[in-house]
């Protein structure tokens, strides 16, 4: 049976790992390997080690970098982190970030972590059980946690 972790954090102000982990049970019947740090900047280690040691097939890396400067500078550092994981194990690590200021209050930046979660959710299942299905939205700009742009024409 594949495996998917799923590392969280602390610092998050929604529960994204459980929006998660909820979408990827309604839709495909896999074993969840949970992992919580404080922050995003723990993130890559804990995906490491949810590869390495549990053994899962993807991770999902969930987490709110927060609106200062600091903040987004830690994201950054974050993301490198989980980059070089992804090329150390040669694993999928799907990022989930949302940025605190990207909703102008706690209850739209709640909705767009739930969605933005849950959809990044349906492309690790997309990514472990239908490539095909990837495939086919390639080129369609597919957003996840804001209405899709859809393709530009020439
Ligand atoms: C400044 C800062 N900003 C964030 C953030 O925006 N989001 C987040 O999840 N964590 C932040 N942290 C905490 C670090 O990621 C990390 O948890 C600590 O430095 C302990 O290793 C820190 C220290």
């Amino acid at each position: 049976m594949a495996k998917v972790g799923i590392a969280d954090t602390t610092f998050a102000r929604y529960d994204m790992g459980k929006a998660a982990i909820d979408e990827i049970k309604r839709n495909s019947s896999v074993k969840i390997e949970r992992y919580t740090v404080p922050g995003i900047k723990d993130l890559p280690v804990a995906c490491k080690k949810l590869i390495d040691e549990r053994h899962c097939d993807i991770v999902m890396a969930l987490g709110m970098p927060g609106s200062k400067p600091v903040d987004k500078t830690c994201a950054h550092e974050a993301s490198m982190g989980i980059i070089i994981c992804q090329l150390m194990t040669n694993k999928h690590i799907i990022e989930v970030f949302v940025h605190e200021d990207e909703a102008p209050d706690g209850r739209e930046l709640a909705a767009l972590m739930d969605k933005r979660a849950r959809e990044h959710a349906l492309n690790v299942v997309r990514l472990l059980f239908d490539q095909r299905s990837l495939e086919r939205q390639a080129g369609t700009g597919q957003r996840q946690g804001y209405e899709d742009v859809g393709p530009a024409r020439i």
